[in-house]
């Protein structure tokens, strides 16, 4: 997996604000969507495009739009929603495909409890947007599920990701023919005994939602 750790100083100032244990719910809401919003800018580097021309009022001038089909942007549920209005504020064509998963806290096992895609993803450049990459075992069974469908290009962006899970991503896709980039706004030190990322954020989906 091409791994890019974007390093920018109103990404690392707004990300700091997330971290902070004292921002509220509806400050966290806004940090992240910011943050998708400066992270896209480098996740669409390899966004298709095709050769066009129109003409300016002056003259005709050469140039791009986005290809067909059209990118799918997949939130993986719940806390990929809290990234989901910054992606599709800069690709406002995308479509949008719903992938709910959560990952049991005892065995750190990604389950699947609802699928809303298109079935036939042949074609399609993918991008994945879940705010955490912690052991990698939910964003491995997401790629593998569009993959399954299809896709053959995926750019997943994450808030932070922690080495274990790139290395679970590398090892899952080791030998894969298919591109897979992750775009993320820090590279942290580790996992903790329970999984969550350290220094990290605690879990997204309860500040974003609220806890459930
Ligand atoms: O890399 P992993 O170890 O698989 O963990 C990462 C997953 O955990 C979080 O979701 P969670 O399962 O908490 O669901 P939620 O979004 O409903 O809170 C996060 O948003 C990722 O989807
Ligand atoms: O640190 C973590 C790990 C998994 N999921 C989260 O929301 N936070
Ligand atoms: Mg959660």
């Amino acid at each position: 997996m091409e791994t890019l750790v974007v390093e920018h100083p109103l990404v690392a100032h707004k990300l700091t604000a997330l971290r902070d244990a004292r921002t509220d719910s509806p400050t966290f809401r806004r940090l992240a969507d910011e943050l998708v919003t400066l992270l896209a800018y480098e996740a669409t580097r390899h966004v298709r495009v095709t050769g066009v021309t129109v003409e300016t009022p002056v003259a005709k001038a050469k140039g791009v739009r986005l290809a067909q089909p059209y990118p799918l942007v997949v939130p993986i549920l719940r806390a990929g929603l809290g990234m989901l209005d910054g992606m599709t504020r800069l690709l406002p064509t995308a479509e949008v495909g719903f992938l709910g998963m959560i990952r049991n806290e005892e065995t750190l096992k990604a389950e699947t409890y609802a699928t809303r895609l298109p079935d036939d993803l042949s074609g399609r450049q993918v991008y994945v947007v879940d705010p955490m990459l912690a052991t990698g075992g939910t964003l491995a069974a997401a790629i593998r599920f569009l993959f399954d469908r299809g896709a053959d290009d995926v750019t997943a962006l994450c808030l932070l990701a922690a080495p274990e899970g790139i290395a679970h991503m590398d090892e899952a896709f080791a030998g894969s023919d298919r591109p897979i980039r992750l775009v993320t706004a820090a590279l942290d030190e580790r996992l903790n005994e329970h999984g969550y990322i350290v220094p990290g954020l605690g879990d997204a989906g309860d500040r974003l939602y609220g806890v459930v």
